[in-house]
């Protein structure tokens, strides 16, 4: 796929591109001035008043980006503080140390004064463990002192892989990485701990930047040869239908909700399957959507014998878990492609496996779990902690068979072949009661189109994100709803 911008690599991959890059020719000291230079310029810019830099190093190639970093700072004018621990020797580590002419100081020798900007190149792609007392204590007297942080790859004591951190952390206010992002800058709370993020070309070649474990930042690329495309022969039944069922008469709300972001996801028609009693409140408030009158399971298997009907979604404000159970079990017989949320999702709660059974063959589930949803279904994953969100999400769409949006303002998209993707830049206010069904309803509507389930997920996620930024801060779920368009935003 030709999107390496949206590559996430790992911290190992990374390693291996560093080392490829090398072994093509590619000068390392090279790679390591290119980005020394890099976080000087940042701290330069961001900084314009700074009084003094602090630059602190480490033993490996992040402290050799940060004694390079130094010089160049002191070369254009910037008192600077470096210390740190000696390099290895050999290395360009080494180097980039011999060739700054700053006294090396003990890592605690340096009070902290207004003006100062601290340089973190302690630990980055190489942190294989929880940082020791010496640097907790430093990154407390940092953050005591309220100094501004640019950190040098990943804020040290962040995991690349996982975006947790492993112990005490810095909290940058601008993270400067180079060739590729990695997982730990997009998921929380990693991505927070960054700060601004500068992704910065040091010339490692394209090409190179490969990953034999690729996991994508949400691109338009990753769906936009599958979205749904209308044309002149097209009228609604040949855009799907769309049957989002409804709970009962207090809760009808979340489906309705659903239904109208399905019906602006492009599914040509829209149903709500709504239980007897809850039928004239809903008619109440429905217009372009349409309503069936569903009790039981004798009534829906009735209906599903439509085959027009190409989408359903189960979950929001549906209330009964055991009826949730028994609809599933009738929606996954009929073949069609199936979206599980909310009380969907909850009614399987420890018995996951009977889910993914329903669900053989062709991959056709969909499950749209937020934080509390995944631990009720996945308690082992869950508190797996060696496990990165990425890991879980992928871990979970393998035992169901499905595609699994692990939601939140680190949005999992993964695949049970093993693709994955997280959006991290869908707006703080999706979070707001409702927003969840909109979503589900998207990716029902996208379904019923006939898009296949790991691009449907993706493309959800994104016009979920797009619909927000158009609805604006402060908006409803109602509002959200209505927002939704159906291609993203230019
Ligand atoms: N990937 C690339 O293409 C490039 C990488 N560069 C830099 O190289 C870095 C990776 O360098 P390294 O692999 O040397 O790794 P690091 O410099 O991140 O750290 C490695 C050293 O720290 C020690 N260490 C790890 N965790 C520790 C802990 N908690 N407490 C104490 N010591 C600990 C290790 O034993 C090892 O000696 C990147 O983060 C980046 O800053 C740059 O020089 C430019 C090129
Ligand atoms: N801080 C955040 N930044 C971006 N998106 C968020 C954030 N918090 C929640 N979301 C998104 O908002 C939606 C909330 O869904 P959900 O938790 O199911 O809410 P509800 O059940 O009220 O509909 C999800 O798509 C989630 O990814
Ligand atoms: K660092």
């Amino acid at each position: 796929m030709a999107i390496d911008h949206a590559l996430l690599v790992t911290p190992s991959a990374m390693g291996r591109i560093d080392a490829a890059a090398v072994a093509s020719g590619v000068d390392g000291y090279g790679l390591m001035q290119a980005a020394g230079a890099h976080v000087a310029a940042c701290v330069l810019a961001h900084y314009p008043d700074i009084r003094r830099a602090v630059v602190l190093c480490g033993p490996g190639n992040n402290g050799g980006d940060g004694h390079v970093a130094a010089r160049l700072l002191s070369q254009s004018g910037v008192p600077v503080i470096r210390c740190g621990v000696p390099p290895k020797k050999g290395g360009d580590a080494a180097r980039a140390d011999a060739e700054c002419d700053l006294p090396l100081r003990a890592l605690d020798d340096w009070h902290p004064e207004a003006g100062d900007v601290v340089v973190d190149a302690l630990f980055g792609a190489g942190l294989d463990r929880p940082a020791g007392p010496e640097i907790a204590a430093l990154i407390d007297r940092v953050r005591n002192a309220d100094t501004p942080v640019v950190s040098v790859d990943l804020p040290s004591g962040l995991s690349g892989r996982t975006g947790a951190p492993t112990g005490p952390c810095f909290q940058a206010a601008h993270t400067v990485t180079f060739a590729a992002l990695k997982p730990g800058h997009v998921l929380m709370p990693g991505r927070a701990l960054c700060g601004e993020m500068h992704l910065c070309d040091i010339g490692i070649p394209a090409r190179l930047i490969v990953s034999d474990d690729p996991v994508w930042r949400n691109h338009e690329e990753l769906y936009r040869n599958q979205l749904p495309t209308m044309s002149a022969q097209q009228h609604k039944y040949s855009r799907g239908h769309l049957v989002v069922l409804s709970g009962p008469l207090i809760s009808g709300g979340a489906a309705r909700l659903a239904a109208m972001a399905g019906l602006r996801a492009g599914a040509g028609l829209v149903s709500l399957a709504t239980p007897p009693g809850a039928v004239m409140a809903q008619a109440a408030h429905l217009t372009a959507i349409m309503q069936r009158s569903i009790g039981d399971e004798e009534t829906l298997s009735d209906w599903l014998e439509d085959d027009r009907l190409s989408g359903f979604v189960l979950g929001p404000g549906f209330g009964d878990l055991e009826k949730a159970r028994g609809f599933c079990g009738l929606l996954a017989k009929s073949g069609r492609p199936v979206v599980l949320d909310a009380d969907g999702l909850t009614a399987f709660a420890g018995r996951v496996d009977d889910l993914g059974k329903l669900f053989d063959g062709d991959v056709r589930l969909m499950v749209t779990p937020h934080e509390g949803e995944f631990r009720r279904l996945f308690p082992v994953l869950a508190g797996d902690e060696s496990l990165s969100k990425v890991d879980r999400a992928r871990a979970a769409a393998q035992l169901l068979n499905a595609v699994v949006i692990y939601k939140g303002p680190d949005t999992v998209i993964a695949g049970p072949d093993g693709r994955a993707a997280v959006n991290s830049d869908a707006p703080s206010w999706l979070a707001t009661a409702g927003s969840g069904d909109v979503l589900a309803g998207i990716a029902g509507g996208l379904l019923a189109q006939g898009m296949p389930a790991f691009e449907a997920g993706c493309a959800s996620v994104a016009l979920h994100g797009d619909a927000g930024r158009r609805a604006g801060a402060g908006m409803t779920a109602e509002e959200l709803a209505a927002s939704v368009k159906s291609l993203p935003c230019d």
